[in-house]
């Protein structure tokens, strides 16, 4: 699914109302049965339920007016706020506004004027509905709009978002004076790249898409390189099983990892790689660590490789993972090996041979810094899985600010120079390819920013181009499910106590929601 400016979004509704003959309210009725589905979904049946609707001025408000008739309608008890008069409604939010008064009383509308009354309203209310501004947000929120948002904010009672929580930015996602916490927002037509990037990550809650009914043709055409991954997306990418498989046909996959003090990084990728379904996983790693590789792993193979006086790779170690690599269908590098300087000469010198599917991470980033143009040598386009401290190595004029500031700008901007598949990890990964294009992973959560998790992506990555899977759609099926075990993890552990293991335990479950 593409993901849109606010301008964009703009002249889709507007094509869609004059070239596409759907009127400007209808596109609202759709707007609003959204999201109370979602809602409902999110939260429960709205019976009985007490539910403020806070309303702007704009089209944003009549989705508000609309939800809440609709609302009105399954017995909840509604307040509708204004913070305008009505004669500076937008034309159809102004029907919108009549249609809720004909269902609902003139008594159910509240304008906003006495912050005491609308302190209690919301206080105590079980839901507030934020459609106080949309993608028409254009300056600092000030006065009344300030007011209504903080008052929101405050209220303690979840806030349901109707298409971008007000006062976010709908393109960049900062804050625009002062903002909504949404729990859930109710995305209208095609999802805002705000929504994904900067504050509006946290400001957004969870995330859903409404279609309204915008003409596929119409959303084609629309030059946007930035798409949302989903489910199905990845469905179609993952690889079956066979009633004739036997472990040879999942491919094997090698795993340059490990240093003193960093086998768990080597251990948590290889076991990802299993989980994930590869066949066979053999691990090559310093020779002193590998014994305590094998007590470790029971399913995974290792290869001692000679090692420095620091027991990391040496440089030797090169005649033996040439061959290494080449008798294997995929390859991941850099998982704990260490920036020692001689296992970073290795990892230059290792790179020019590959001639397989592979993941570049973690220390062997580093080893690449400013010496990207050595991946012109592979073969087959690799896999980069910088964190931002990474990526900002690899740029080099750019720091961790930098690179969080511009996620998306950045990731496309390096794949297409360097010409390499890119995750760049944190917050909504973003995955570009070599043209340039880039897919926002929606899953994952907060508990996920703890040691290993990147080892275990590592692992999954390799695991799927094993598999068989083009560096692409592995990077992108890699990154979802990853978030997804993520998320059945803190589900059941909650976000702060999750470790790398039980994202690992959690891959085959996973993956059973793609097999239903
Ligand atoms: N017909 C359409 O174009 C559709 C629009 N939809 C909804 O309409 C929204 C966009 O509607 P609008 O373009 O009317 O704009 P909004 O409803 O987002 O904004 C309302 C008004 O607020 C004003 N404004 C801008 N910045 C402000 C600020 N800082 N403080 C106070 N007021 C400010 C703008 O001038 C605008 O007129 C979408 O987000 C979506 O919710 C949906 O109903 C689907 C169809
Ligand atoms: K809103």
């Amino acid at each position: 699914m593409k993901v849109v400016t606010a301008a964009q979004m703009q002249a889709l509704d507007r094509r869609t109302i004059v070239e596409g003959r759907i009127p400007g309210i209808v596109l609202m009725e759709r707007a609003g049965q959204g999201v109370v589905k979602h809602l409902e979904a999110q939260f429960g049946s709205s019976r009985g339920k007490t539910v403020t609707v806070v309303c702007g001025k704009g089209n944003n408000g009549g989705d508000g007016l609309v939800v809440a008739r609709l609302l009105h309608r399954s017995g909840a008890k509604i307040r509708a706020l204004l913070l305008e008069p009505v004669s500076a409604l937008t034309r159809d939010a102004a029907v919108m506004y009549r249609r809720f008064m004909r269902a609902a009383g003139k008594s159910s509308i509240i304008p906003f004027r006495v912050e005491d009354r609308i302190r209690s309203l919301l206080a105590a209310s079980d839901l507030a509905i934020d459609a106080i501004l949309g993608t028409g947000l254009s300056t600092d929120v000030t006065g009344t709009y300030r007011d209504a948002i903080n008052l929101i904010n405050q209220c303690g009672r979840p806030a349901v978002a109707v298409d971008i929580p007000s006062g976010i930015h709908a393109d960049s996602g900062s804050v625009l004076g002062t903002a909504i916490d949404a729990s859930l927002t109710v995305t209208l037509g095609l999802p805002k790249v705000g929504l994904y990037v900067g504050q509006g990550i946290d400001h957004a809650g969870i995330v859903q898409v409404v279609d309204i009914g915008i003409p596929p043709s119409f959303v084609a055409d629309v030059d946007s390189h930035v798409t949302l991954l989903d489910k199905e997306t990845v469905r179609h990418s993952l690889p079956r099983r066979h009633a004739s498989a036997h472990k040879g046909t999942f491919g094997h996959a090698g795993i340059i990892a490990g240093s003193v003090g960093k086998t768990g990084a080597a251990a948590l990728a290889a076991q990802a790689a299993l989980r994930t379904g590869t066949g066979l996983v053999t691990v090559a790693t310093p020779a002193s660590v590998n014994d305590v590789l094998e007590a470790k792993l029971l399913e995974v193979m290792t290869v001692p490789c000679p090692e420095t006086d620091a027991r990391t790779l040496s440089r030797d170690s090169l005649g033996l993972l040439i061959p290494f690599m080449q008798s294997k269908t995929a390859v991941a590098v850099g998982p704990g090996i260490s920036t020692h300087s001689e296992t970073v000469g290795l990892i230059r010198a290792l790179v020019e041979h590959l001639d397989r599917p592979s993941v570049i991470d973690a220390d062997a980033l580093t080893a690449l810094a400013g010496q990207t143009s050595l991946l012109a040598e592979c073969t087959v386009t690799p896999i980069l899985t910088p964190h931002p401290g990474e990526m900002a190595r690899l740029e080099s004029d750019a720091t961790t600010q930098s690179v969080n500031a511009d996620r998306i700008g950045i990731a496309g901007r390096f794949a297409r120079r360097v010409g390499v598949v890119l995750v760049l990890k944190g917050a909504r990964s973003v995955i570009a390819k070599p043209d340039g294009s880039v897919a926002i992973c929606p899953t994952g959560n907060p508990g996920m920013a703890t040691a290993g998790t990147g080892d275990v992506l590592t692992g999954m990555t390799v695991g799927l181009l094993a598999q068989g899977l083009p560096p692409w759609e592995a990077a992108c099926a890699a990154t979802y499910i990853h978030g997804m075990a993520g998320d059945l993890a803190g589900q059941r552990l909650g976000e702060a106590g999750l470790l790398a293991r039980d994202v690992i335990e959690q891959i085959p479950y996973a993956l059973q929601i793609f097999s239903r």
